[in-house]
């Protein structure tokens, strides 16, 4: 039996199950809330164009408004300044669309701090438990925050000091980029950075770092319950928008049960 008869037979037997890792995309979907004076992304709109109407009669369709980074969505290299030169969405090599992932289960430490940073001992930490993070898999960060993705205000979770939520130390995102050959870095959260990221040095430092390093970004992922710490195989579909830095993505595991 090829390896692909296999795949498809161990589908159809549940014994391999394909989870879902995309959080719903609707207008209500929470969008990053950058502080004046910089410009923000747009969330999804949907526009009729028509519906069973005198502008289509047997036919429904919209025209979608969205940003490149609304809600469940891929950061390419050339996302931010120190990738600039760096890989644009539609160039994204299949060895990252379909990939070996990792998880890191940080939901007790975040459950007692939103402003969790992730740090290298964490890493080593989960390391000496499961092996090394693999070259080229997916590093996916379990928070636990999916849970908010219904309250936009409660996943975005900010006050007068700007967002509180979690991610990685300036330290883990170096030590991510340049002691690991990952990816990608997955987050349940808004964005890749933690919330408090803007005030590091440098600032979002996943982005600096991971993005410069020809890493890639996922956010706003859901169930990563439903994935095991080793195993699992992460499919990551952009849209191939050509000079893209990101694209809404449908993201699903591959688990053997
Ligand atoms: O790439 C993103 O979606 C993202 O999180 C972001 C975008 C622009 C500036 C800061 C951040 S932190
Ligand atoms: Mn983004």
């Amino acid at each position: 039996m090829s390896v692909l008869s296999a795949l498809v037979a161990a589908l159809g037997s549940a014994d391999v199950e394909v989870v879902d890792l995309t959080a719903p995309l609707s207008p209500s979907t929470p969008v990053l809330q950058l502080p004046p004076p910089f410009a923000n992304t747009i969330p999804l709109s949907l526009e009729t164009v028509s519906a069973f109407d005198d502008a289509g009669p047997a036919w429904r369709w919209n025209n979608i408004h969205t940003g490149e980074h609304t809600g469940t969505h891929l950061d390419a290299p050339a996302h931010w300044i120190t990738g600039r030169d760096g890989e644009t969405v539609d160039v994204i090599p299949p060895s990252k669309l379909v990939a070996p992932v990792v998880v890191i289960d940080v939901r007790a430490q975040v459950a007692a701090n939103p402003d969790f940073l992730l740090e290298p001992e964490h890493v080593t930490a989960w390391e000496a438990h499961h092996g090394r993070v693999p070259d080229g898999a997916w590093l996916l960060l379990q928070t636990g925050w999916s849970a908010r993705q219904d309250d936009a205000a409660a996943f975005l979770n900010a006050d007068q000091n700007g967002p509180h939520t979690p991610g990685p130390s300036a330290e883990a995102a170096r030590w991510l980029a340049s002691e690991r050959t990952i990816a990608g870095f997955g987050v349940e959260t808004v964005g890749i950075d933690a919330g408090a990221a803007g005030g590091f040095e440098p600032p979002f430092p996943a982005h600096h770092y991971l993005l410069e390093a020809g890493s890639y970004g996922l956010t706003q992922l859901r169930n990563l319950e439903r994935l095991p710490a080793t195993g699992a195989v992460l499919v990551v579909s952009p849209l191939p928008i050509v000079g893209g830095t990101g694209s809404p993505s449908r993201v699903f595991a591959l688990v053997e049960k």
